[in-house]
């Protein structure tokens, strides 16, 4: 019984020669009104965010049951603030939050979420659903239930008169569009070595290690701060115009990525404080003496719980998000080996001002993949490449592969870096 074969999805071996959707076009009439039938202990469920409870209900159900680490050593731990940021982005549609709960008790076993997004692959703008937070409680895992919670994630989208998706995962799913490596910066690397994520290289001391990753104690970048509601409009130029290179990324309305850059901070009466304990996104801008904003640079909060360790229970991590810089608009081909060579000193520069930025924040690690740009300043700014991949895939469509800033070796392409302009949660 094999699930992907009967899903729009590229075969592993097929051929691509020209792209385009996979399935002939439909209608959401033709789409069932009713979900898909569940065991007879189970039943569906839509969450409502607005309810902290229902809110809660999703926190305690992925602490203890989503994604871990092959070594079972840590797991992520997204925050109550995490998913009112992640899953109410504008337009969201509270029935694309999908349950399943034991009839009997209602205690919810399994979600899967899907929120609306438009995504452009090369020239082509797919209307598409982002679904993300596929979780299974782990007393249920091979009861075929994922395959279910996907069919009935796709069934609200397509009643949507939505017939793509983007989604990724670091598992190998028939067949990715693009894969990029996971890679870390340091910031205290005691505490990582405490917790068995950053072994003592042989030949070395925790004292070289600690000091190989210190970091300036100030910030370096003039006009450097954080983002204000009221940069959107020169963010979004700069923003819109520099992700316009890649071949895979989202396209976003003003106010999608006022959300996305400053979820509800700043907004009626709330404050905009970067030392918010509630916070899980920080932007912050370059801002020239003439008021014109150069850089933007953004990062997401996401911990790990730390698994049966004595000294440590959860790793703060920072995860590189959305950010652009002028500079790389200085020429239209990315090709442009001056320009290039310009960008690269304008992003170690950028980046380090984000990982001091970060270190003052109380981060433990700075992740960051190899789309974008990113393979211009990971080695120089001592990011180590990690054991994790992680895979795009667009559901219902067929693309050319798509660059992930890899070479063949797996080594930085820091030539021709990544097509990938979309960042995933
Ligand atoms: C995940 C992830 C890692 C793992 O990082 C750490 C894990 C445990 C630690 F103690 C630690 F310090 C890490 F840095 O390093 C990364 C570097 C770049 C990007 C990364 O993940 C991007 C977010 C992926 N979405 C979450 C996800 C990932 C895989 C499957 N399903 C959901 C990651």
């Amino acid at each position: 019984y094999k699930f992907w074969r009967t899903q729009p999805v590229t075969k592993f071996d097929e051929k691509i020669d020209d792209e385009g959707s996979i399935d002939a076009p439909k209608t959401p009439d033709e789409v069932p009104d009713h979900p898909y039938p569940l065991l007879k202990e189970f039943e569906w469920d839509t969450l409502d965010l607005n309810d902290p409870v229902q809110i809660t209900e999703i926190y305690d159900l992925l602490y203890a049951n989503y994604v871990e680490d092959a070594d079972e050593t840590f797991r992520f731990k997204y925050s109550p603030q995490f998913f009112d940021w992640a899953l109410r982005a504008p337009g969201c549609r509270p029935e694309w939050l999908v349950g399943v709960r034991v009839a009997a008790t209602k205690k919810l076993v399994a979600f899967i979420s899907g929120i609306p997004m438009h995504l452009r692959v090369r020239n082509t703008t797919l209307p598409s659903a982002e679904v993300n937070f596929l979780c299974v409680h782990k007393k249920l895992r091979s009861k075929r239930l994922t395959p279910l919670l996907i069919k009935e994630v796709t069934r609200r989208i397509n009643k949507q008169n939505i017939w793509h998706a983007l989604y990724t995962g670091g598992v190998i799913l028939p067949s990715p569009v693009s894969t990029c490596r996971y890679y870390h910066r340091s910031i205290n690397w005691a505490k990582l070595n405490d917790v068995g994520f950053s072994p003592l290289p042989p030949n070395s001391t925790r004292a070289k290690m600690i000091s190989k990753y210190l970091l300036p104690a100030k910030t370096s970048l003039p006009g450097l701060r954080l983002m204000e509601r009221g940069d959107i409009d020169q963010v979004y130029d700069l923003l819109v115009t520099y992700l316009s290179k890649f071949e895979l990324a989202q396209v976003f309305e003003k106010d999608e990525l006022l959300h996305w850059l400053m979820h509800d901070h700043g907004l009626n009466g709330k404050s905009n404080d970067a030392n918010d304990p509630d916070r899980v996104i920080w932007a912050y801008v370059v801002e020239t003496e003439k008021g014109a904003i150069t850089d933007v640079v953004s990062f997401y909060k996401l911990p790990s719980t730390v698994l049966g360790n004595a000294k440590h229970d959860s790793i703060n991590i920072a995860y590189s998000f959305y950010y652009a810089s002028s500079v790389a608009l200085e020429a239209p081909s990315r090709a442009d080996v001056a320009v290039t060579a310009k960008l690269k000193a304008r992003l170690i520069k950028l980046f380090e001002n984000a990982l001091i930025l970060s270190r003052d924040l109380d981060f433990d690690v700075f992740n960051a993949l190899t789309l974008l740009d990113n393979p211009l300043f990971l080695d120089e700014l001592k990011f180590g490449a990690g054991d994790g991949y992680l895979n795009y895939y667009v559901f219902n469509y067929k693309a050319r592969p798509i660059a992930g800033g890899l070479l063949p070796d797996q080594s930085l392409d820091v030539v021709n870096r990544s097509g990938v302009g979309a960042v995933m949660l």
